[in-house]
Formats: structure tokens, C-alpha cells, sequence
């Protein structure tokens, strides 16, 4: 089938085609009942249950397309997002819009110096090689750090053209080049701190904390799509996030224990057959439930029953 001539009519949702946050998106899709099927090798694949076709593309590019509204949907990093925007400043038509920020991919962007050498700040960074993918972030900050040292004191702001900082683009790999001679200093990313440790680094400053997101270009082919496809995707987040939580609890109690869960909006009470006791059903944060659990058996809880929740809308 050709492909191309079967997006007329279809919005476009773009996915990254490969790294660090493909798998958690395409699990999302999954858990929106978003069906498709990817031939091997294209990167275009056409969603049997909605009109939508996913465009599989680098992170990278994807602010560019969503950003032009090339494509009306798009899953991302924001710190991809602040690059594209630190090149292409966004107009009152182009330029992604945040839609939601989807809970996985959590890195900083930061500014890495090898341990224990010469340079111990930013600052000292000034007029140095810097090697970077994100060139564009790069410019700003050492844009705004020469500024702030040397510009502050004659009141001029500096630009690109007039920047001392040399900003090297360099495709991956980056923690590499300093111990190749390549730079001073890098801008890169860090989850875990593994491969700055491993490539004898330290961070001295964080340019962007970053998240993957959900975008939409300003003007979409389909808004009421846009907006289905968005609700479904923070259905699935709210239920990776929260359990359920049932416990049973003598009725005075409760205030203290409503303390403890107060649930999203407010928790589910209903009559034992018992004289005096609840039953008590709420949603909690995943991240506090064992805490949580303490604290209701501390109070009087009894039979706590923790569940997974499949979908939530
Ligand atoms: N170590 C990490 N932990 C969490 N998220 C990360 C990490 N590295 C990158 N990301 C996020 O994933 C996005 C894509 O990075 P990734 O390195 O996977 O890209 P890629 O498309 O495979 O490109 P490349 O070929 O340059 O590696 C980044 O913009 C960032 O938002
Ligand atoms: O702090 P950590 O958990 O070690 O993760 C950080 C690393 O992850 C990313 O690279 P990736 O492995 O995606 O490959 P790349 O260097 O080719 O971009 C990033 O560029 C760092 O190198």
C-alpha cells in the first residue's frame, strides 16, 4: 500500500523513532487502544481504529514538524523543545504547545567539566571549547554567562557572533570529548549521573530539566481529535500513577484517616455491615502508598487492600 496517499483526512501524531523514549510512548499508544501496525522499516503507520497516522521520527526533529504545524501531535523531550525554540523562536502561529507532561524521561541538560581540573565554575568556561548536541541552548547560556561577567559592566548584551565560547556541535557521544581533546567543557544530558562518572565528569550548572511531553501544534487539522487523543494518553498516566487503596475503619476514625487519603477529588465512604465501621475507597500516589499503608494501620485501619488501576478517564 502507499502510504502517503492514505494521509488525506488523518491526523498526524509524531513518535520517536528510536532512543530513550521510544518504548514508554509507543507503551502509551498502547494503553490509548491507539492500534496500528509498523512495517519494517517505514516510518509511517497507519492507526486501524482512529483517523490517525504515527510518524516515526528522531526527538529531535519532532518540535521542527509539530512546531511548524507539519504534524499536529507529537511526543518529545522538553529539552528538545527548548532547543528548537532556542533556534526558531516561536510566533503567535508556529511553535509547539505543551499539552501534557508525560511522567518518564526525566533528564537535566547540564553543564560538565572533567573532576577535579581546572575549571571549577561556568564562568570559567568563558572563551573555552564547548562540544554539545544542543547547540542552540548552548549559544543562550554562554550568550547570557558573557553577558553577566563582561557585558554587565558596559551594560551591552552579547550575541552570537560576538561570543567568545566556542560552541562545537557533535552528533552523540559527547561525554567523550573532553578526554579527547575536543573541548573544555561539554552541555549533555544526565538521568542516572553513569556516564558523566564513567567519562571522570562532574556537572557545575543545569541548563534545562526536561520531561517527556505530549505537543500539538497551534493550529491542528482535527482539535476534537487532538483533545480525545489527549484525554485517553492522561488516562493511562493517571493510572500508572495511582493505586486504588480500600480499607476497612471505624467511623470515627474517619476524620484522621480521610488525613491521610484524601484522595483525588475526595474518598469513596460507604456503610459496613457493621455497626460503626466504613468501608473507604480512594486513589493514591504510587510513589506514597507504602507510607500511606503505615499510616492507616498506625490510625485503626484494618483489611488494606492496595490494586493496580488498568485506565482511568
Ligand atoms: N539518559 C537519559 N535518561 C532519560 N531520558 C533521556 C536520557 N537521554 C536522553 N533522554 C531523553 O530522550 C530524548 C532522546 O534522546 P536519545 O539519546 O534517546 O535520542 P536519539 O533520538 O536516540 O538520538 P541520538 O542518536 O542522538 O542518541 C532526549 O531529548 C531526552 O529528552
Ligand atoms: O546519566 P545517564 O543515565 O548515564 O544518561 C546520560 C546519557 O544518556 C544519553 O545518551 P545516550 O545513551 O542516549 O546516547 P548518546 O550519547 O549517543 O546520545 C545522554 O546523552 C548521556 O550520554
Amino acid at each position: 500500500m502507499d502510504l502517503v496517499n492514505h494521509l488525506e483526512g488523518r491526523l498526524l501524531f509524531a513518535v520517536p523513532k528510536k532512543g530513550r523514549l521510544q518504548q514508554a510512548a509507543l507503551d502509551l499508544l498502547a494503553g490509548s487502544d491507539i492500534q496500528f501496525r509498523r512495517d519494517h522499516r517505514l516510518d509511517i503507520a497507519l492507526v486501524k481504529n482512529h483517523p490517525i497516522a504515527l510518524v516515526f521520527l528522531p526527538a529531535a526533529d519532532i518540535p521542527t514538524f509539530v512546531g511548524e504545524g507539519r504534524v499536529d501531535l507529537g511526543i518529545t523531550g522538553r529539552d528538545q523543545i527548548c532547543e528548537h525554540e532556542a533556534v526558531t523562536p516561536p510566533t503567535e502561529d508556529t511553535g509547539a504547545e505543551e499539552v501534557l507532561d508525560l511522567g518518564f524521561g526525566s533528564c537535566q541538560l547540564q553543564v560538565q567539566v572533567p573532576k577535579n581540573g581546572p575549571y571549577k565554575e561556568p564562568k570559567d568556561l568563558i572563551g573555552r571549547n564547548i562540544s554539545t548536541s544542543f547547540a542552540g541552548l548552548s549559544t543562550k547560556y554562554f550568550e547570557a554567562l558573557e553577558a553577566q561577567y563582561a557585558g554587565a559592566a558596559t551594560g551591552d548584551s552579547i550575541t552570537s557572533k560576538q561570543l567568545r565560547t566556542k560552541i562545537k556541535y557533535l552528533g552523540g557521544s559527547v561525554e567523550a570529548a573532553c578526554a579527547l581533546g575536543v573541548a573544555d567543557g561539554i552541555v549533555d544530558l544526565v538521568e542516572s549521573g553513569e556516564t558523566m562518572k564513567a567519562a571522570g565528569l562532574e556537572a557545575i550548572d543545569t541548563v534545562v530539566e526536561s520531561k517527556a511531553v505530549l505537543i500539538r501544534s497551534k493550529h491542528p487539522s482535527n482539535p476534537e481529535l487532538v483533545d480525545k487523543i489527549a484525554g485517553r494518553i492522561k488516562g493511562v498516566i493517571a493510572a500508572q500513577r495511582y493505586v486504588t487503596c480500600t480499607y476497612n475503619i471505624p467511623r470515627k476514625l474517619l476524620p484522621t484517616a480521610t488525613k491521610i487519603t484524601p484522595g483525588k477529588r475526595a474518598p469513596t465512604v460507604t456503610a459496613l455491615d457493621e455497626p460503626n465501621w466504613v468501608a473507604v475507597n480512594v486513589m493514591v500516589e504510587k510513589v506514597k502508598i507504602a507510607t500511606v499503608m503505615d499510616d492507616l494501620a498506625s490510625c485503626g485501619a484494618e483489611d488494606i487492600l492496595v490494586g493496580n488501576i488498568a485506565n482511568s478517564r
